[in-house]
């Protein structure tokens, strides 16, 4: 009986997967309509901008708006994610340039804004990432600005002072570590444990508890604390879920990340302004003159106009110019009257103002 009833929900899912089959295909083929359309209207010289991040936005938000279930929004709009980026692909493959090697978290949050159909280029700093944006070989760059545990990454922001770039989008991922060993590793004879710096600090009271005397060594990322274990006897990782399944290790503890709410914010940089969506943020860099009261007077401006602040930080000057140089985020984009206003009054008392760029919020 069961048998009967299965092999007829299994036909029943035969036939819709060819209705989905032939939807998408339709799907792709008027995405290849619209990059004909982009080709067909520039004006001489224009180059086609085939990735819009203002329209994937709003295209994810209304596939979430209109879920009913029984997969919820996220995985629904994860499914409408890769759907789109192979779509994009078709008109023209994307080049993303991230903080490598393969397995890092910058690579789960790249594939988690631009999907999976992209050309993906490991860097081994950010600084590089910035410089291959910069020099035209990718189109844009995922790098990491903060850490919900530990703050600011401080190479991010101080590469924002070096190079002229615009963000068109963020993303937030979840961070969660596991414990990793190779197959030559015994559980009781770990006597070292290499991760990321920032990664060690996430998981302190963990390793407190677990491995009090074991030695921890800090290396240039967690995939490659992966890649080291992998032919190491010994010795353990912590590294997130791609770097284990890329590297074939085993989890002997999982999720031992001190705070479970442990989350880190990715930015996209690249060369192309985004227009507004209507749900933004705005990522600006500020420096005023080294006088009492000049930070009061740089927020006074956002509170008079409602004006919600979702971060600052604050960084050293680089040059006598940039006494003191302050990174703001806040909601609303560039061309709103309200902000445009509120940047041409803190322009006044600035002595230097730049708009890094205004995005969507994150919708994944
Ligand atoms: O609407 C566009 O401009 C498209 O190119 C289509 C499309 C899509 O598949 O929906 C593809 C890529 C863009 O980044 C945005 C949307």
């Amino acid at each position: 009986m069961a048998e009967q009833e299965l092999k007829a929900l299994r036909l029943r899912i035969d036939s819709l997967d060819e209705k989905i089959l032939e939807l998408i295909s339709e799907r792709a083929r008027c995405a290849q309509e619209v990059a004909r359309v982009k080709m067909g209207s520039l004006a001489e010289g224009e180059v086609p901008v085939f990735y819009r991040p203002e329209r994937e936005a709003q295209v994810l938000k209304r596939v979430m708006d209109r879920n009913q279930g029984p997969l919820g929004n996220e995985e629904m709009a994860r499914l409408f994610r890769e759907i789109m980026s192979s779509c994009l692909a078709l008109e023209q493959p994307l080049k993303v340039a991230y903080l490598g090697p393969e397995g890092t978290f910058t690579q789960a949050a790249a594939m988690k804004h631009f999907g999976h159909a992209v050309i993906s280029k490991p860097m081994a700093a950010i600084d590089e990432v910035f410089r291959e944006v910069a020099a035209g070989a990718v189109n844009f760059g995922v790098v990491p600005v903060e850490n919900s545990t530990e703050g600011a990454v401080n190479h991010t922001l101080d590469s924002f002072l070096e190079h002229d770039m615009v963000i068109c989008g963020e993303v937030e991922l979840r961070i969660h570590h596991h414990l990793l060993v190779g197959e030559n590793t015994k559980t009781d004879s770990i006597s070292r444990i290499y991760s990321h710096a920032q990664s060690l600090a996430q998981c302190r009271k963990w390793l407190d508890a677990h491995y009090p005397n074991v030695e921890r060594v800090a290396v240039s990322s967690n995939a490659e604390a992966a890649k080291r274990v992998k032919g190491e006897w010994n010795s353990a990782a912590i590294a997130g879920d791609m770097a284990a399944g890329l590297y074939g290790l085993t989890r002997l503890a999982e999720k031992i990340e001190d705070r479970p709410d442990n989350s880190t914010r990715f930015l996209m940089i690249g060369n192309q302004e985004v227009p507004p969506t209507g749900d933004d943020k705005t990522s600006i860099i500020v420096s005023m003159s080294n006088k009492p009261g000049a930070l009061h007077e740089l927020l006074v401006p956002f509170h008079d106009n409602g004006i919600d602040l979702t971060r600052i930080e604050t960084r050293p000057s680089r040059s006598g110019k940039w006494t003191y140089v302050f990174f703001i985020d806040f909601v609303g984009h560039h061309r709103d009257p309200l902000v445009k206003g509120v940047l041409e009054k803190i322009s006044q008392e600035a002595v230097a103002l730049k708009v890094l760029g205004s995005y969507p919020k994150a919708v994944l």
